[in-house]
């Protein structure tokens, strides 16, 4: 049996869609799951290799579904991410009219997507959220609701047809999604790379988060996403999703992690890896004096001070 990717199912979602543009996935068995919280499961406990799930949109953030099981769950590690520009469909069953829609159904990420059109279009119909959109889609075929948005490509699959497509409240809406697997050694740098972690502050003071930040501003660090989630102990109690440009390999992104590591309760690492939204060769060079080089000179400069060799 070949190993296995579990995704975010059923068939038909735009999860399974950003699958299949890696090119890794077309050797594998790609399995559906009800959930984000059922695929990560899976490879939790060793049942897939890895899984691939919605973690950010470029309209409302974060998916906080994955960030909480990346952050609160048993570790795993991202290796692999894909952006997918979304617009969405409203199918229907064969022959519904859009004065005959009562009620409308999607994953929960799609509403701020959609938000602009549903008023404009149908101000009356009821939101039911769904598990995926394109599980929403199999409720329309089942008759539990009237349509749903999905991506165009899941009216066939359920039977459906499409009364609208080119369905987006904002030009350009990406969804970002992630290869997420059990925690192990990082792919080599691409030379366009991205680190994530989650921080977990000390404790509470004035200018705490900024202490947090520069870490990685002394080192000349680009963040890419910074998104805030409660950690479960109350009001004002917060953790820190940070996206950072580069790899553990680099030396100024080792160098902010170890100072992290120094001043946090906790660093969790979620992993290195390619970043989608540039190749090798279109990322900025680093800032004057934070290349590899400059910091292995300053480290034997300052043991050649410490020698009294200087
Ligand atoms: O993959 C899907 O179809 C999903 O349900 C997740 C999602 C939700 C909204 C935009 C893109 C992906």
């Amino acid at each position: 049996m070949p190993a296995s990717y579990a995704y975010l199912g059923p068939e038909g979602t735009f999860t399974e869609a950003a699958l299949r543009t890696l090119p890794e996935a077309a050797t594998r068995e790609l399995i559906p799951y009800v959930s984000v919280q059922s695929a990560l499961d899976a490879v939790r406990v060793g049942e897939a290799e890895a899984a691939f799930v919605p973690i950010e949109n470029s309209v409302e953030g974060g998916i906080t579904t994955t960030l909480d099981e990346l952050v609160a769950g048993a570790p795993l590690m991202i290796y692999r991410e894909v952006l997918l520009s979304i617009t969405f469909a409203l199918l229907v069953r064969p022959g519904t009219k859009l004065s005959d829609i009562k009620t409308v159904s999607a994953h929960p990420a799609a509403q701020p997507q959609v938000r602009n059109w549903l008023k404009n279009n149908l101000p009356d119909a009821h939101w039911e959220s769904a598990a995926s959109n394109a599980d929403a889609a199999r409720l329309v075929q089942e008759g539990q609701y009237d349509a749903a948005f999905a991506g165009e490509f899941a009216a066939a699959l359920y039977g459906l047809e499409a009364l609208e497509t080119g369905i987006h409240d904002a030009e350009n809406a990406q969804t970002r999604f992630v290869l997420v697997g059990r925690p192990a050694r990082p792919a080599a740098p691409s030379g366009a790379d991205k680190t994530s972690v989650v921080l977990w502050q000390r404790d509470d003071h004035p200018g705490g988060l900024r202490d947090l930040l520069g870490e990685f501003a002394t080192r000349g660090i680009n963040l890419m996403l910074l998104q805030s989630r409660p950690t479960g102990a109350g009001i004002g109690n917060y953790c820190f999703c940070i996206d950072a440009e580069g790899h553990i390999s680099d030396r100024r992104v080792a160098e902010a992690l170890m100072g992290l590591k120094r001043i946090c309760l906790e660093v969790r690492f979620l992993g290195s890896y390619p970043r989608a939204d540039l190749k090798p060769g279109e990322v900025q060079p680093p800032r004057a004096g934070t290349s590899d080089v400059e910091f292995v000179s300053a480290a034997d400069w300052v043991a050649r001070c410490q020698d009294g060799r200087f």
